[in-house]
């Protein structure tokens, strides 16, 4: 059964419709990318669903419940988390203290009662930071930490919710290539340890075609191609539409080649 249905999803700003009637399903233990060219429409369908907008018509079945109409912290509580990157002001935390905070904050215990000394949560703070081989920086603060290492933090905080579904907005945006690879390889073992889903955007093609497990293009808000990557780099819509004419997809780059 799906996790995540949408369907015939549409919102309009002004008159442009940037996002069209489009109806995809995710499943959990499964890494879906959503690509387009730019104005395509990912932003928006990625912010109806996280409940940041409101969509004008469809419906966005999340594990049963329907999602159009909630807040995005009633969203949030439902399973549905996000990476965040880590404020400028929770910088000068610790690795383990930033991953207490996002345990409070699931826990609806509020952040007043948060004291820097606090011993509270540490151990399951730590765990998670286990998983994305964090732990044995847990003491640094956040500020040190090389861009590679502050992403898979935001990771163990998007953690701490026990998300079903993770929504990764480029999460690979601004990292070298090695980078890249370490943290969708990261990304991948999780949705596979948790069988959590993840919705994710990505401008590098190297990263959708290497990870995702499906991908649903987009084109001026409307859905134009689905399926396992090897499918839709032949799709002659997604290569007119997406990448314009005469251009093609590159040959595809296994992981080790990558990094
Ligand atoms: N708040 C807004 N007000 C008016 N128009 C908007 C707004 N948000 C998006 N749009 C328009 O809707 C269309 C889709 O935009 P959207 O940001 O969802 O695309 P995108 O695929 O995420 O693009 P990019 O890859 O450039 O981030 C575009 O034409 C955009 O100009």
């Amino acid at each position: 059964m799906s996790l995540l249905t949408v369907t015939n999803l549409g919102k309009s700003f002004g008159g442009v419709k940037a996002v069209d009637g489009i109806s995809f399903d995710l499943h959990a233990g499964e890494l879906l990318a959503l690509i387009g060219p730019n104005g395509a429409g990912k932003s928006t369908t990625f912010n109806m669903v996280n409940g940041q907008l409101t969509a004008d018509v469809g419906s966005i079945k999340f594990d049963g419940k329907e999602l159009v109409g909630l807040k995005p912290r009633e969203i949030w509580r439902l399973g549905v988390g996000r990476t965040f990157q880590i404020a400028e002001t929770f910088s000068s935390l610790t690795v383990v203290e930033n991953v207490q905070m996002a345990l409070l904050s699931a826990d609806r215990k509020l952040f007043s009662m948060w004291r820097p000394a606090s011993a509270h949560k540490r151990e399951e703070a730590l765990a998670l930071l286990d998983q994305v081989g964090m732990a044995a920086q847990a003491d640094r603060p956040c500020s040190v930490l090389a861009y590679g290492d502050v992403k898979r933090v935001e990771l163990a905080i998007a953690m701490a919710n026990k998300p079903k579904l993770l929504l990764m907005d480029e999460p690979t945006a601004g990292m070298a290539p090695k980078e890249r690879n370490e943290l969708m390889a990261l990304t991948k073992k999780l949705v596979t340890e948790r069988n959590m889903a993840v919705l994710f955007t990505e401008h590098s093609m190297d990263v959708v075609f290497a990870y995702a497990d499906r991908m649903i293009v987009l084109a001026r808000g409307r859905l134009i191609a689905g399926g396992a990557p090897k499918d839709i780099r032949d799709h002659p819509k997604v290569q007119e539409v997406y990448f314009g004419t005469g251009k093609t997809f590159e040959k595809e780059k296994t992981s080790r080649e990558i990094a």
